[in-house]
């Protein structure tokens, strides 16, 4: 088994844990949260499409770019799981089963699959649309039998959006017959209250539930200590990483285009190369015998 999916396997075992993902999507902002020593790290599907294809989380992302940005993170430190958002799996049962199999080969320690049609949203928009329950319980199926065949492992996530139009009852209905066939953790994706949350964290025991921290969305603010009080034992702040960019960036620019002058800099380019590995770049060549970075740079 990969380091990352045992080492992830591991910290779910741990029922006293709640494991917390900083939301990334590009390597950067991977390296970023890695450098601050997170157990695990969220490769965010939202985050993938406005970074990578300047789009909205709309279904719009395909299987290899998804597939590429998340190999990409996940090999910064093999040892570090990486859950990466898998959307709807892409397809059909078929295309399904490529997905996970390609995740597992791309070093992936976890992906969450859902019930949206293919035209998906944003589960923190209005008017999902959901497909009929035997279709979701087809993709985990195809997902466990393609984890099964592929010799490796995965851990696999159930999501269902079913919340908003189908109630609780229905949504909680399919994460347990997700469960039945293999998935090892819950997604419920946009629970409305804290009681709900414990109810539901109650309902899907022992299986661990994930919390999708998603402020401004329909679910109420917690803290990791509260998501753990309620229940929760995985909790993703997907937005983090997007949401400091933004923030960061449209400040930079509006200064620039005002002043005329960008902010003061916060380091010098090697402190920012250093962020993303370069003194183990350098470490490299000089072991192998390289004479051009061997006084530094
Ligand atoms: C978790 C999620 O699937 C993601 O893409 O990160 C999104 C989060 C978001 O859009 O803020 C979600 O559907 O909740």
């Amino acid at each position: 088994m990969a380091p990352a999916v045992a080492r992830l396997r591991e910290l779910l075992a741990d029922q006293n844990k709640i494991i917390v993902c900083p939301g990334v999507f590009d390597g950067l902002t991977a390296r970023i949260a890695l450098n601050e020593g997170f157990d695990a790290l969220y490769m965010t599907g939202a985050g993938t499409a406005a970074s990578k294809l300047g789009q909205p989380d709309l279904g719009i992302l395909t299987l290899n770019e998804m597939r590429e940005n998340a190999q990409m993170i996940a090999g910064l430190d093999p040892k570090v799981p990486l859950i990466a958002d898998a959307d709807t799996g892409f397809g059909g049962s078929i295309m399904v089963n490529r997905t996970v199999t390609e995740y597992i080969r791309g070093g992936v320690a976890a992906l969450h699959l859902e019930d949206q049609v293919t035209n998906k949203r944003c589960g923190h928009l209005r008017n999902k649309q959901l497909v009929e329950e035997e279709e979701f319980l087809a993709r985990i199926r195809a997902a466990v039998n393609a984890r099964q065949k592929s010799g490796g492992d995965i851990v696999l996530i159930a999501r269902t959006d079913a919340l908003e139009t189908l109630g609780y009852e229905e949504a909680v209905s399919r994460l347990k017959h997700a469960i039945d066939l293999g998935a090892d953790v819950a997604f419920l994706e946009g629970v409305t209250s804290k009681e709900q949350a414990r109810q539901a964290c109650q309902d899907l025991s022992p299986t661990p539930v994930l919390f999708n921290a998603v402020p401004g969305g329909v679910s109420p603010d917690l803290s990791v200590k509260e998501a753990q009080e309620l229940g929760f034992r995985l909790i993703i702040f997907p937005g983090l990483a997007l949401s400091s960019v933004h923030t960061a960036v449209s400040a930079a620019v509006k200064k620039l285009k005002a002043d005329g002058a960008p902010p003061a800099s916060e380091g010098s380019p090697r402190d920012l190369f250093n962020v993303v590995g370069l003194k183990e770049a350098l470490m490299l060549d000089v072991a192998a015998g390289g004479k051009t970075f061997q006084k530094g740079v």
